[in-house]
């Protein structure tokens, strides 16, 4: 057993079984000096450069830094997208734990109480892209936050530079007009110089990227109905790109940077920003948007059978409900504007702004022969009505020949393009997996603290509990998605246990709307959330070390989502699942805090903003884009990080790992009787039977009542018969012992990826590594970087191995 630690025992980072290619041995694929960095380009801005990497190690230091010897602080990482309307902000941070934050990390270590050893780290690279928006009206709000976060000084918040000598040859990426217009003011107040780049370039830059590096980024709307679109980076081209800001621009796109602008119009979201602010009084884009909501357009429109005496005009294929002429029906000279509801106006106007732009769309697209159009711009809003009759007029007039297709980014295009062009940070390199977007979930992450009591006791019944989640998971929905508010408003909550007012998602209105073919689309996926700043765009989180297992049959075709919950019903299951277990999970996170009022107060704020999550996808299932269980799995892992849970199942992990660790000598001892074919059979029945121990599963949890942990196992191995589901037993026997007199030589290296803590990796994987280790295969053992309930971690095997090797004399 002693081989297992080895020093060619090595330990691997994995997410749902993409591999962190890092940490020691032959792994540090991205980091070696050898292959240096694919990303290095010569250009004036620096970059994330990892030639000549090497993990700085000492023998105190469990987490040693890796030193990017090449690396300046000054990542490049702002880029401004001035819009007539908007201004967007990308921005680029780091990941935690990669510069200064030490003391976090030594927090986290005394947190994890883990011991001294010189073992490799499995530091987190990469860093996260930001999406920020600001009216350009409230130009000095956008200034304050870039100046707040330091935004403009190259390298952060962590920036080495303090004063403003270094500002003074900032250089800001910043396309849109107003790069033009603002360019002075921020000399002025930021002391940076604007970089312009071409709003046309930036946009199709932008568009390319998502479309390329983002799963799921293109989807439909018709109906009501969201459907996302993978699109294969190899087959993009050629396709119509619409961008509706406050004017539209419509370009052909044929490839990286080759496009020409065909057409625009100057009807844009402009025009209904605009002529809905005259008409209808409102104070806000989203207000006038709301109030569409509520409007029926056939008092503003005129339709066919307005004119027709209600009859259909079907020989030209005209229904007496289409619009024969928006706003046709106010030239009556007894009524002024006072007599029309506002509700009535936005949506009138709102539809016939979009279907315009839907239907010139269109024409651009047959002039070309274009079978593809994204539409972009912040007009759309991520909105169903507006979507929905964009939709409708490019497949009404084209016959079903060309499709309309929207981007979760829409209003980011030209503001992501900006930031592609630094030309040292080499995102463009980046493959698709690379990318993993993640939503805020509601902590207070921007420092603030959780005050005020625990609200109710914890003990209380998990029933009533889970009611009282409901109802502040109600409350809570109202502001899901805003981020900046929904942190005051969960630190005034807390803080007062008292209801604050939040925007309200907008009730469900159905209606005729003349349309010729469909009706309002349901509030289902129109809840509007009136944040300046969020949307429902998650940070994209960069992680360039993140790569599908290159070994798997088909890395292409791996998906980490075992399951898809695109069902209504399986994803009602889920939620379902997940609600109930709620209230034990909070109280094991309690407990692996020290069950301290503090945790306590966490752990509900936690409960309430993880079932407001819950809630919000019951509500609007593709809130957050396309939906696998792997991926509500990781939001739940995430809101708990958030809320500073490190490590929810810490107890129970320890508590199970010492119990089968106490056990597993007699484990070696029963194996080591057997003859070789049995024993290769029962490790692997082990390692079956160990799997079981799975605290996702309800029925394991119910099980662990019922015996010790080494009669469940036992019980479990000697139920296993044959064939198993997946049973591959007889080839594997075949390799390992050969047949007859030939005997092939052992595995040079086998990678075992292991899952749960406690029997799972105790008795199962460990005495089938012992095994390969004793046949001359090096065993690298491939675990998760982070915790996922009761996961094993890549950071606890080391401490793990070695207590089993102290059973195994
Ligand atoms: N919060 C908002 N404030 C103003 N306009 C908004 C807002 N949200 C969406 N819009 C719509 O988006 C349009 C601006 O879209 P955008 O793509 O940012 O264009 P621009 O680059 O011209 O600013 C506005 O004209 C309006 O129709
Ligand atoms: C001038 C613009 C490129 C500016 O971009 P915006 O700020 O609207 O995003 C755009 O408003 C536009 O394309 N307007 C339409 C002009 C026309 O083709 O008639
Ligand atoms: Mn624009």
């Amino acid at each position: 057993m002693a081989d297992l630690i080895q020093e060619e025992q090595q330990v691997l980072g994995i997410d749902d079984k993409r591999v962190h290619l890092e940490g020691g041995g032959g792994g540090e694929k991205d980091m070696s000096p050898a292959t240096g960095s694919s990303i290095h380009r010569s250009s004036s801005r620096p970059q994330l450069d990892v030639s000549k990497a090497e993990i700085q190690s000492n023998v105190e230091d469990k987490y040693p830094t890796i030193l990017l010897p090449n690396q300046s602080d000054d990542l490049s990482h702002l880029a401004l997208d001035i819009g007539g309307s908007l201004i967007k902000l990308v921005y680029f941070s780091r990941h935690e734990g990669q510069s200064d934050d030490d003391k976090r990390k030594k927090t986290l270590k005394e947190r994890l109480g883990l011991s001294n050893g010189n073992r490799r780290s499995f530091p987190i690279l990469g860093g996260r892209l930001h999406f920020v928006k600001f009216e350009t009206r409230k130009i000095n709000e956008c200034l304050d936050f870039i100046h707040s976060k330091q935004l403009h000084r190259g390298g952060g918040l962590e920036s080495r530079y303090s004063d403003s000598v270094a500002d003074q040859n900032a250089i800001i990426k910043a396309t849109g007009g107003g790069a033009y217009k603002y360019a002075d003011l921020f000399k002025e107040r930021l002391g940076v110089s604007l970089d312009k780049e071409d709003e046309m370039d930036c946009l199709v830059a932008g568009a390319n990227f998502l479309l390329k590096a983002i799963r799921h980024e293109a989807f439909t709307h018709m109906e009501g109905q969201k459907e996302f679109v993978q699109i294969d980076p190899n087959d993009l081209f050629p396709y119509l790109l619409v961008n509706v800001g406050s004017g539209v621009s419509m370009i052909k796109v044929d490839g990286d940077g080759k496009f020409e602008r065909v057409s625009g119009t100057n009807v844009g979201g402009g025009t209904y920003w605009g002529l809905g602010r005259l008409l209808t009084k409102c104070k806000s884009f989203d207000e006038l948007l709301e109030l569409s909501q509520k409007g029926d357009n056939s008092t503003i429109d005129m339709l066919v059978g307005d004119i027709y005496g209600g009859l259909d005009y079907s020989k030209i294929g005209l229904s007496a409900s289409t619009i024969a002429s928006s706003f046709g029906k106010t030239i009556s000279e007894k009524k002024e504007l006072e007599n029309y509801r506002p509700e009535d106006i936005s949506l009138s106007l709102l539809r016939m702004i979009s279907y315009n732009i839907g239907q010139i769309a269109y024409l651009n697209a047959l002039r070309f022969k274009l079978k593809r159009i994204f539409f972009g711009g912040f007009f759309i809003r991520g909105h169903a009505y507006t979507m929905d009759t964009i939709s409708f007029a490019v497949q009404y007039w084209s016959n079903g020949g060309a499709q309309a297709m929207f981007l979760r980014h829409e209003g980011f295009l030209g503001a992501l393009g900006a930031f592609m062009s630094y030309e040292k940070h080499g995102l463009d390199d980046l493959m698709v997996h690379q990318l993993v977007e993640r939503f805020p979930m509601g902590a207070p992450y921007t420092g603030g603290k959780i005050h005020g009591p625990p609200l109710g006791d914890l003990n209380e019944k998990a029933s009533h509990r889970n009611l009282k989640y409901l109802i502040y998971a109600v409350k809570l929905l109202k502001i899901i998605g805003c981020v900046l508010e929904l942190i005051s408003w969960m630190e005034k909550f807390l803080q007062k246990g008292t209801e604050i007012t939040a925007p309200v998602p907008m009730t469900p209105v159905a209606g005729t709307t003349g349309l010729g073919g469909f009706e309002v689309p349901l509030s289902k996926g129109s809840a509007l959330r009136s944040d300046a700043s969020a949307l429902n765009v998650g940070v994209l989180h960069l992680v360039p070390t993140l790569e599908v297992f290159p070994l798997l049959a088909d890395p292409k075709l791996y998906e980490p989502n075992t399951i898809d919950l695109a069902d209504p019903k399986e994803l009602e299951y889920w939620l379902t699942i997940l609600s109930e277990h709620l209230p034990d999970l909070v109280d094991k996170a309690v407990a692996s805090e020290g069950g301290t009022d503090d945790a306590k107060r966490r752990g509900d704020a936690f409960a309430r903003a993880f079932s407001a999550h819950l809630a919000r996808l019951m509500e609007e299932p593709s809130a957050y884009g396309k939906l696998g269980l792997a991926n509500l799995l990781e939001m739940r892992e995430e809101c708990l990080r958030e809320f500073q849970f490190v490590d929810a199942y810490r107890s129970i992990k320890q508590r199970e790992n010492e119990a089968s660790l106490a056990v597993l000598p007699d484990l070696f001892v029963e194996l080591d009787s057997m003859d070789e074919e049995t024993r290769l059979l029962t490790l692997i029945e082990g390692v079956l039977a160990a799997n079981i121990f799975d605290w996702g599963s309800r029925a394991c949890v119910d099980l662990y009542h019922k015996g010790t942990i080494i009669e469940i196992y036992r019980m479990s191995r000697n139920k296993m018969r044959r064939p198993w589901r997946v049973d591959d037993f007889d080839v594997f026997k075949e390799r390992m012992l050969g047949t007859g007199d030939k005997k092939l030589p052992p595995h040079r290296r086998a990678l075992l990826f292991v899952d749960n803590s406690g029997a799972d990796i105790v008795l199962g994987m460990l005495p089938l590594a012992r095994e390969l280790l004793r046949r001359g295969t090096e065993v690298v053992l491939v675990a998760n970087s982070l915790p996922a309930l009761n996961d094993v971690t890549a950071m606890e095997l080391p401490d793990i191995v070695a207590e089993a090797a102290k059973g195994d004399l």
